[in-house]
């Protein structure tokens, strides 16, 4: 505080309190001076000595402004009883004395030069902060993994890229198929929090099968720190009635069960209007479509994402149902690509001879390629004359690195490469070892092995009449086996609910066996509450029973039994079963077990699995289409038993037709997908980048001093961790701090295994929050120090000045990518000279003393009367430094743009809706960004005068 006397009628601001405006003084006395503020209709009383208060004052050719609103521009400064009296003209250039009673009390000082002059000084530390705290912004705005580094998960390659290259699109639409379990909701997650943070999306619908709901709930919140409305019919009811139009415009980011827009018209043209940036769908292969019906739940989705610029649907099992629900999917995302299903599936036909030319390319190199005239010729069809002659104009030494990007080329152009990405086992290393166990039973004397219906034979139970628990020696086997496994968690899955909780009842009720059930007629809490009991490693279930269709998409890898009751036929819902399992997580081998009946239908499709397909102990990708191919065969075989060699002939023509489909798509389809899925080296340079950026030191070093700066209380918390408080002194309300506190981690791997508290990342909401509020507000933008500099003479004043680029552009363009840095510093010397070379921020923060604020109050009069002309200088320089500088970043956006355009205008040829559409944004994007940058000025973020001590 200043040392002047307070006396009534002065005008003072408040230092911590600056949205107050001015501040009159009221009364000073008994050592307490009581301040009014008009503006914010406000009194303070504060003690004399220590009042957080700084005296306002004007000087000549400033613009002060009078309560009557009246633009004023000071020629001179009087001081009559303590107060001042401010000569100066209009607008009209009219005389007038304006007394400081009636300057206008919502001025707001935020500029960091009128701050300094007014006393409104920073803590030295807060300064550096601020600065710091930019250099942390833009190294994250320029990151390879911006809006990946906040997501709660274990660094996994397939992931990264998939989430990075969709991240990078201006719509994301795709359809992710990795197989089961390896993580298509965790990339789902990944691309959202990345189109979140950028600005990129706002508002997000996830629809999901009921018994999903839940789960995705839990995953985006712990995950990803994504808060999801959940709206289901009764939550939409409430909404309606407390006066709601449309519940799905009461949030940005909603969960809702596929089933209520199927049930209810209302709720379908509802979403539909609410209008979203990105739309998902989990298990997308239950939207069924055929050349003659489409299911009502494709007709839903498909009116949704017609509002939706980005559509991500996620299905581990594509084919499911054939081609045609594939087709019907991809014509989802891109209908232009995809108009017809003939046409779809000659060019699937295509692909062999692809494959082939990529092979030729990736073996022979630009040696064959060089010599080749007939794969020059393909080349020069499938991607252009140009890409071809441009080629073969390159220095050798270039032609063979060159040859990769012609084969990035023809796998983007291949049919779905740019919208389908399916990871496989074979891919992703380090999934544990699947082991099949089978247990022949007696098949009882109530069983007819001889009925004509196949589904009572695959099903025993329903032939075995009410009391068929005591007489299915399934049951018995499965009474006896978990004794044995008493210490081991059992999945148990059947194909029908009330199997399930018939079995159930009977483990648990008269065995005594700890069981619970999960089925799709339980409601949504009670299908959570039993995953929970069995998840719950102390006091939990033993033993969980669930309907095929009940389990689906559930994450069970902390167990490593699964029994199948029965068993589906369908391939892939026989993968999805083991899925439950065999996802990524699994810490041991996966046991499957099957009881089965001698010489029933289901041994003979145990062994079509096992031999046929060996669907049991690895993924068969193939399994659908030859479900498709032996249907009826089996189906047949099922059905007589006793001819061993119908049987034999069933299971070798089964295996010889695995065999030359797998090779025919190894050297296919998917080998073209596991390209366009994967790119190990973008992958290398995510992870890498993922990594700096975990570095817990660093951001330890910098949240600590960032949260304490705000008045946060820290207390330890282990090594990398913290327990945060509101202090009693905080700089503002935090909304992403609770009021009862945050425990939290500064390490990826301690996170991911302790749950229950905060991953503490640089993208965190929290440090989102603080660093924001630290760069966008006045906070810390001036400071005064103390140097030793021998060089100069003591008393010398430094100016150091720090200029942002002022851009009119939304943060979703990402525009920082293309900028030099973060800002522009200079360090401006009495003689005008800019000595930021000489003397660098990071060791002139080292070396600097901080002053008192009392102590920097009192110097401000010296510092304004000295350094103006610095400040000029400095001002001047900067703007003479501009040019350069939009030069640099419009070369770089420029030259990253102009790579973009070659790859897009290329494959809007093949994908005109998806590719035209991101091409036409990307020139309007650029348009702006240019246009910006032409306009940008600097604009004087902070301000640092140094003191040479001596
Ligand atoms: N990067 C990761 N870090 C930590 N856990 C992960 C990661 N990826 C996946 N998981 C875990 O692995 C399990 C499977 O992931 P997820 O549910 O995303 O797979 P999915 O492909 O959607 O499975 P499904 O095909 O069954 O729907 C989940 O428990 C998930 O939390």
């Amino acid at each position: 505080m200043s040392q002047t006397e307070f006396v009534p009628g002065q005008r003072w601001i408040s230092n911590t309190e600056a949205d107050l405006g001015l501040g009159i003084v009221v009364e000073c006395s008994n050592r307490r001076v009581e301040i009014s503020f008009p503006a914010a209709a406000e009194v303070r009383t504060y003690a004399t000595d220590n009042a957080p208060l700084s005296r306002v004052c004007f000087e000549a050719d400033e613009q002060i402004c009078s309560d009557e609103d009246v633009l004023v521009t000071v020629r001179e400064r009087m001081e009559h009883n303590g107060c001042y009296l401010y000569m100066g003209v209009d607008s009209d250039g009219n005389e007038v004395i304006l007394p400081e009673l009636h300057l206008n009390s919502a001025v707001h000082f935020s500029k960091p030069q009128e701050r300094l002059f007014v006393g409104q000084i920073d803590r030295h530390g807060l300064y550096k902060l601020r600065v710091e705290t930019r250099d942390h912004q833009y190294r994250l705005a320029t990151s390879p993994a911006y809006g990946l580094i906040g997501t709660r998960v274990q660094l996994l390659p397939h992931q990264l890229y998939i989430a990075a290259e969709l991240a990078s699109r201006t719509a994301p639409r795709a359809l992710l198929a990795d197989e089961v379990g390896l993580g298509k909701t965790i990339e789902a997650g990944m691309i959202l929090h990345q189109r979140l943070i950028s600005e990129r999306a706002k508002r997000i619908l996830i629809l999901l099968p009921d018994s999903l709901l839940h789960q995705w709930l839990v995953e985006m919140r712990r995950r990803f720190n994504l808060t999801f409305s959940l709206l289901d019919a009764e939550r939409c009811e409430a909404l309606e009635e407390s006066g709601h139009d449309n519940p799905f415009e009461t949030a940005q980011l909603v969960i809702s069960p596929v089933s209520l827009l199927a049930r209810s018209e209302t709720r379908l043209q509802q979403a539909e209007q609410a209008g979203w940036d990105i739309l998902v769908v989990d298990e997308a292969h239950h939207l069924g479509w055929s050349r003659e019906v489409i299911s009502h739940a494709y007709q839903c989705v498909e009116r949704v994402a017609r509002r939706s610029d980005g559509l991500l649907l996620l299905t581990a099992t594509p084919e499911q149902l054939g081609a045609e629900g594939h087709f019907a999917r991809l014509r989802l995302l891109d209908p232009e690509r995809y108009p017809d299903l003939d046409q779809f599936l000659d060019e699937e036909q295509q692909y062999f001879h692809l494959n082939h030319l990529i092979g030729s390319l990736l073996e022979g190199g630009a040696a064959f390629l060089k010599q080749d005239k007939h794969t020059q010729g393909e080349l020069a069809e499938r991607l252009g004359e140009t890409a071809i002659t441009q080629w073969l104009a390159l220095p050798a030494k270039e032609q063979d690195t060159a040859i990769a990007s012609l084969i990035n080329q023809l796998v983007d152009r291949q049919g779905t490469g740019r919208v389908l990405f399916r990871n496989t086992r074979r891919t992703v290393a380090g999934f544990p070892a699947r082991h099949f166990h089978s247990y022949p039973l007696m098949a009882p004397n109530l069983y007819q092995p001889d009925a004509d219906a196949l589904e009572p034979l695959l099903h025993p139970e329903r032939q075995l009449g009410e009391n068929w628990v005591s007489e299915d020696p399934r049951v018995a086997w499965l009474q006896e086996w978990l004794k044995q496994q008493r210490k081991e968690k059992v999945l148990v899955i059947c194909a029908h609910a009330d199997t399930a909780i018939a079995l159930d009842e009977y483990l648990s009720l008269r065995i005594g066996v700890r069981s619970t059930v999960f089925h799709e007629g339980m409601s949504l809490i009670n299908r959570d509450r039993s995953a929970a009991y069995f998840a719950d490693e102390e006091l939990g279930a033993q033993v969980l029973i669930s309907s095929e269709i009940g389990s689906e998409g559930r994450n069970f890898q902390f167990c490593h039994h699964l029994v199948l009751f029965d068993l589906p036929l369908s391939p892939d819902l026989l993968e999805q079963r083991i899925g439950r399992l065999d996802r990524i997580g699994q810490t041991e081998a996966v046991q499957i077990h099957l009881p089965y009946y001698r010489h029933s239908p289901t041994e003979v499709l145990m062994q079509w699995y096992h031999q046929g397909l060996n669907a049991f102990e690895r993924v068969c990708a193939t399994g659908d289409a030859l479900y498709h191919s032996f249907a009826q065969p089996l189906r047949d075989v099922m059905q007589r038993i006793e001819d061993q060699g119908a049987l034999d002939t069933l299971l070798e023509d089964t295996r010889e037709a695995r065999e030359e489909l797998e090779l025919t798509l190894s050297e296919g389809r998917d080998r073209l997908l596991e390209m366009s899925s994967f790119n190990a080296e973008r992958a290398e340079l995510l992870l890498e980048a993922m990594q700096d950026e975990d570095d817990v030191s660093r951001i330890q070093t910098y949240a600590e001093r960032l949260f304490d700066r705000f008045g946060i209380t820290l207390q330890p918390h282990g090594r990398h961790g913290l327990v945060l408080h509101q202090g009693e002194h905080m700089l503002c309300h935090l909304s992403e701090l609770p009021e009862d506190g945050m425990t939290l981690t500064f390490s990826r791997d301690e996170a991911l295994l302790r749950e229950d508290i905060e991953f503490m990342s640089w993208e965190h909401p929290l440090m989102l929050e603080l660093m924001d509020l630290l760069t966008r507000n006045e906070t810390g933008n001036n400071a005064i120090c103390m140097l030793k500099l021998p060089a100069l003479p003591a008393g010398t004043l430094l100016v150091e000045t720090v200029y942002e680029l002022n851009l009119a552009v939304p943060k979703a363009l990402q525009l920082a990518r293309y900028l030099p840095g973060g800002y522009l510093r200079l360090l401006i010397d009495p003689e005008g000279r800019d000595l930021s070379d000489v003397l660098a921020h990071q060791p002139l923060n080292q070396l600097a003393k901080p002053l008192k604020l009392s102590t920097s109050q009192n110097m401000v009069r010296m510092v304004r009367d000295n350094i103006t002309s610095q400040l000029k200088q400095a001002q001047q320089q900067a703007d003479a430094r501009l040019p350069g500088l939009r030069d640099t970043a419009l070369g770089a956006l420029t030259k990253a743009r102009n790579e973009a355009y070659q790859r897009l205008e290329a494959l809007a040829k093949v994908n005109p809706a998806i590719d035209q559409a991101e091409l036409d944004r990307h020139q309007a994007d650029t348009r702006l960004m240019q246009d910006a940058l032409q306009s940008a000025q600097l604009r004087l973020d902070a301000l640092r005068v140094i003191v040479v001590s001596e």
